[in-house]
């Protein structure tokens, strides 16, 4: 700078000066609306540890939040109680993603987690873990003839339908694959779960999905899109025509929320960032640098979790309850967001560059005592 301006003359320093105003007096505005929309988003919940850091966005006490909904251990409840999950995913290719998202979703503390999955991934996760509850229901285009496949369509439906009821949750998509016929079947199964409000959490191929028939989900506000770096911006693309913009994160992401009308978001990342289209929160506390496959599995099913635990906790009515936040699936998010950074974390200081998904999900009931202890 001091160096062009020895070469410039009178005129031109004025003009450099009066750019220099403008692009002062451009971040100034900028940093009143990021001070307007840490004070318009900010709720009972929040505390302002990171707003040094990060000023676009609000850094929750994602803690708090994890005690609040968590249900107490109590002897008089029965199975079923504290959450029935059910996972729709698992084809030929992708066996460890509905995997990991149902057993996760276990080890968080639900009582049953269910996967739908095609018929020959079935015996592959029933091998993994016996704790699971496998339905080979699912068909891709190559197992089925033209002529059957509306057939094969509406005995798909009926399938999940006799159990949908009872779900407290689905999680939509870790290793669903991309076949159009089967898609097409998933897609029903959706417009079902509205129909009956049962929340829903959409994840891997079922965000391809969702990104490409956003109808699906619009206006749902128990639904919860979990992308990751592309599936945002795949979304981002298609939704808001625009590319991804990382200066203003906070602001794409509740724009995004708000545009596919109050669905919850949670833009998986260094920071996790959470909106409902109404408030954005961030998640940033522990996190791991291992960034094995894997990880957002667990997340999915960990959402789906809490989203259900909070539903209860609001459904309670607790006058003690002292959350500000009244949106399952935001606390859900923030919750299940928190609850995998912590394992990851807890699971890395153990193993290293060794760490693998497995390993996380070995310490998730730990990281949910440290927090949260059971007695
Ligand atoms: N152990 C397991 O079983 C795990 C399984 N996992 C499961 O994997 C699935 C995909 O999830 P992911 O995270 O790889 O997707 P993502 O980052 O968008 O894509 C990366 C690149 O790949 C490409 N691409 C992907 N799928 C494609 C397809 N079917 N056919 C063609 N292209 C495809 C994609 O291309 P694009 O769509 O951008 O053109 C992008 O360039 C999902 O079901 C997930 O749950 C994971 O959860 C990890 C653990
Ligand atoms: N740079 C990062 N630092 C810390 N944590 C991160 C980082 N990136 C992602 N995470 C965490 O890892 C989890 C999974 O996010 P990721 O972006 O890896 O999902 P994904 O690509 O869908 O994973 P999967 O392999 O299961 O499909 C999220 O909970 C997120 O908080
Ligand atoms: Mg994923």
């Amino acid at each position: 700078m001091v160096l062009m301006k020895h070469v410039m003359s009178s005129q031109q320093l004025s003009l450099l000066s009066y750019a220099n105003n403008c692009m002062l007096m451009a971040s100034s505005s900028v940093y009143r609306r990021q001070q307007f929309l840490i004070r318009s988003l900010g709720g009972g919940i929040d505390h302002s540890r990171n707003m040094q850091q990060d000023l676009r966005s609000v850094e929750v006490d994602a803690e708090s939040v994890i005690r609040s909904i968590t249900p107490a251990l109590d002897l008089t409840r029965h199975k079923g109680q504290a959450g029935k999950i059910a996972v729709i995913g698992g084809c030929r290719e992708y066996t460890g993603a509905p995997y990991f998202a149902a057993i996760s979703a276990l080890k968080i503390g639900a009582d049953l987690s269910h996967v739908f999955c095609t018929k020959d991934a079935a015996p592959v996760i029933k091998s993994y873990s016996p704790e699971l509850i496998v339905h080979p229901v699912l068909e891709e285009s190559y197992s089925v003839r033209e002529e059957d496949k509306k057939f094969i369509s509406s005995k798909v439906l009926a399938e999940v339908d006799k159990w949908m009821e009872r779900f407290d949750c689905l999680v939509i998509g870790p290793g669903l694959g991309r076949d159009p016929f089967l898609l097409d079947c998933v897609s029903e199964i959706i417009r079902h779960a509205r129909q009956t409000n049962v929340p829903i959490v959409i994840d891997g191929d079922g965000l391809f999905l969702v990104t490409n028939n956003i109808d699906l989900v619009s206006g749902y506000a128990l639904a919860v899109l979990t992308p990751n770096v592309n599936e945002y911006k795949r979304l981002v693309e298609k939704v808001l025509s625009s590319e991804v913009n990382d200066a203003d994160a906070t602001q794409q992401v509740l724009s995004l929320a708000k545009k596919i009308g109050g669905v919850t978001i949670l833009k998986k990342g260094k920071s996790d960032l959470i909106s409902d289209g109404d408030t954005v929160k961030s998640v940033s506390i522990y996190g791991s640098p291992r960034r094995c496959g894997g990880q957002g599995d667990i997340l999915s099913g960990s959402v789906a979790v809490f989203l259900s635990w909070a539903r209860q906790h609001i459904k309670a009515a607790d006058p003690n309850s002292n959350l500000s936040c009244k949106n399952p699936a935001v606390l859900g998010c923030i919750a299940g967001s928190a609850m995998m950074r912590k394992a990851a974390s807890v699971a890395f200081s153990h193993k290293k560059r060794s760490t693998i998904t497995g390993d996380i999900i070995e310490f998730l009931g730990k990281s949910l005592e440290d927090i949260c202890p059971a007695t």
